[in-house]
């Protein structure tokens, strides 16, 4: 087992970090706990980073004994300053104190995560170091990979709304096609080769794998191989140079402007709020609510996540995901990832305000059917974008 320590660490010696992005529910806590699994992934150190108020990804990544996770509530692509390289600079500190080992990094990227500052800051030639802690990231780590992931029930309208979906896609090395098991009907088939052809166009270069193959291994997707940006085209060498012309824009005292600093990169629509609720909930009043929500919302409700204490079974909390229209089946916990028993929601969404949700959900607890409807019609009308219908649409069929 390799000792990260720093110093004298030959380049080639250099621990492997690895990106994993993809649009928001795209699968990449998913994959990521299907590979921390595996006896060789055992020496990881994953970078979790959460768009949104309260941070629940970290609790619900399994997390091993020699495994650190680090989640951070800001957007890794969106904070001022090197990040990822003082996140990186800390996981040294801790293994030179001998507190851990590990031999490589995976950073999973918050789904609306634009892609290029994160890149630049750990590519030689990319974001100048702004000092020593920033000089001992260079040397003891290299990027050796940037996975994508891509969500086929969704990624024909995310890629045609989203920007960072996009940029997702053209800095890949590696495309993995998610979701495929639940879109194995010929008429979806054509859906997904229409969108591997929307792919193409995206990122001519880069191998499209879909991970439910029997025969693919994802732990493949983390052999460390060369990054070359060079190789993804003229699109994405420019988004770098732009960033580097920021980033050098940014670390300049006199161009500073303080109301620039730290302002997000993504759109203006897109909210983020949680619902925090004490007392248990009603199985089925929950249900509802999320039928009612994204049957309304749809594609503008780009992320549900959530731990939810029901009254039924108040030990055994469930964990619930939306994506977009599709309501994925939950999963049950033996118990309490932590003191924290509350239920927690985490939406982040394009164009939908928080107060309607708000409203819908406590109506729909307390069963005030009038109450339901104006906040359905709220949310409607609060919808900025029109959406065409085309997304592989999924049945929901599933209940607690
Ligand atoms: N059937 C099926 N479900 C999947 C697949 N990949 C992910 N899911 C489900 O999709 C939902 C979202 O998956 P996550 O792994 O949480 O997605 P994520 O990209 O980490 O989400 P964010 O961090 O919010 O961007 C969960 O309910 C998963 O169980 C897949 O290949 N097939």
């Amino acid at each position: 087992m390799k000792n990260p320590s720093s110093k004298s660490r030959a380049h080639r010696d250099k621990i492997p970090v690895f990106l994993l992005t993809g649009f928001l529910g795209s699968g990449k806590s998913t994959l990521l706990n299907h590979v921390l699994q595996q006896r060789d992934f055992g020496d990881t150190a994953v970078i979790i980073n959460e768009f949104g108020d309260v941070a629940l990804d970290h609790n619900l990544v399994r997390v091993g004994e020699t495994r650190i996770t680090r989640a951070t509530t800001g957007c890794l692509c969106c904070t001022m300053g090197s990040d990822v390289r003082s996140t990186l600079h800390e996981l040294l500190a801790t293994a030179d104190s001998g507190e851990i080992t590990f031999d490589r990094v995976i950073i999973e990227t918050t789904g609306l995560a634009d892609p290029a500052p994160i890149v630049n800051q750990l590519l030689p030639g990319g974001v100048a170091a702004f000092g020593l802690a920033d000089h001992i990231v260079a040397r003891n780590f290299e990027l050796a990979g940037v996975i994508t992931l891509v969500d086929v029930l969704t990624a024909e309208l995310t890629i045609e709304n989203q920007f960072e979906a996009s940029k997702q896609i053209a800095f890949a090395d590696r495309l993995v096609l998610t979701k495929t098991d639940l879109a194995r009907e010929t008429a979806k088939q054509k859906d997904i080769a229409r969108l591997r052809v929307q792919l193409g166009a995206l990122n001519s270069s880069v191998p499209i794998i879909d991970w439910r193959d029997n025969d693919f291994d994802p732990a493949k997707l983390f052999l460390p191989r060369p990054y070359r940006p060079v190789d993804l085209g003229d699109d994405v060498t420019s988004w770098l140079a732009l960033e580097s012309a920021i980033a050098s824009e940014e670390s300049d005292p006199v161009n500073m402007d303080s109301d620039k600093a730290g302002i997000a990169r993504h759109g203006a629509r897109i909210r983020t709020f949680a619902i925090v609720r004490e007392q248990p909930v009603d199985a089925a009043a929950f249900l509802q609510f999320l039928k009612l929500l994204t049957d309304s919302a749809g594609p503008s409700l780009l992320r549900v996540k959530g731990i939810v204490s029901l009254e039924e079974e108040p030990d055994r909390p469930r964990i619930v995901h939306a994506v977009q229209h599709v309501v994925y089946p939950h999963s049950v916990l033996d118990h309490w990832p932590d003191d924290d028993h509350r239920t927690r929601l985490v939406f982040i969404t394009d164009g939908v305000e928080p107060d309607p949700v708000k409203q819908l959900f406590e109506a729909s607890l307390s069963s005030q059917s009038p109450l339901v409807e104006r906040a359905l019609t709220m949310i409607k009308t609060g919808m900025t974008k029109v959406f065409r219908s085309g997304a592989i649409q999924m049945v929901r069929v599933w209940k607690f």
